[in-house]
């Protein structure tokens, strides 16, 4: 088939539940395609689809270069990295929140410092707010930043609350809701429309029955 579709699929927290919800719609993907397997790459040349694995914040990057045609994202992601895809299906998966938080007693301050993974959210929201802060970028365990004094609030994603609520923080303001979604490189959407399309359709039938979320 020359024709071939390139998946490109997050590892991680999203990984299980995109692998249900597509092989619910129909989607061959091989058990070999497993975050258990060192194997990056796996091939299906029967249904013209090929899938890799990478990591979460990489997935836009791959699909606006075009060396995927498709990829499967948090909303989150496509609101940081702001690359050139289109989105063309929520699939209601792996469902959070990206917030401000902060410790209860936080007063505002002149130039409050803000920690966070997402800078380009972060630094969006609060000059869309007209408040001035100061972006500090972190790559995990944010959470630390105001019990350690390196910043005032934070913006992280929150799931059940719980790593908030074990490190004595609240939820100040909720920024936007987070699904996954299912995302395709703009010239290969033009290209290859018909299978991209047909996709897509079986995909958005899964998850209006309420398929992925178990
Ligand atoms: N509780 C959660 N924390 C973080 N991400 C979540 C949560 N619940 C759902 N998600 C979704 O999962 C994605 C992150 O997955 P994961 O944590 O595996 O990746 P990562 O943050 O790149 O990993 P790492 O922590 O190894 O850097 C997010 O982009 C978001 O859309
Ligand atoms: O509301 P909860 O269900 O507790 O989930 C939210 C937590 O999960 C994520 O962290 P992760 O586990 O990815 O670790 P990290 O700090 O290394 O990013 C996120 O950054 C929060 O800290």
């Amino acid at each position: 088939m020359n024709d071939m579709l390139t998946i490109a699929m997050p590892k991680g927290r999203i990984f299980e539940e995109a692998v249900h919800l597509m092989r619910e719609a129909g989607f061959p993907i091989p058990d070999e395609l497993s975050e258990d397997s060192r194997k990056l790459i796996v091939t299906v040349p029967e249904a013209g689809l090929s899938f890799f694995l990478a990591k979460p914040m990489d997935v836009p990057t791959y699909v606006e270069y075009g060396t995927a045609d498709l990829g499967v994202v948090g909303k989150d992601v496509l609101l940081e990295e702001e690359r050139d895809v289109y989105e063309l299906l929520d699939l209601r998966i792996s469902p959070c929140r990206i917030s401000v938080a902060g410790l209860p007693d936080w007063q505002p301050t002149l130039h409050p410092r803000v920690a966070t993974k997402y800078p380009r959210i972060a630094d969006r929201y609060f000059r869309e707010r007209g408040q001035q802060v100061e972006v500090i970028r972190l790559n995990g365990s944010i959470e630390l930043a105001p019990l350690i004094g390196l910043a005032d609030r934070i913006v992280d994603i929150v799931s059940t609350g719980r790593t908030l609520k074990e490190n004595g923080l609240v939820e100040l303001e909720t920024i936007t809701t987070v699904t996954s979604r299912l995302i395709a490189n703009r010239s290969s959407y033009r290209m290859k429309s018909e299978r991209i399309d047909s996709l897509t359709r079986s995909l958005a039938d899964t998850v209006r029955q309420g398929g992925g979320v178990r």
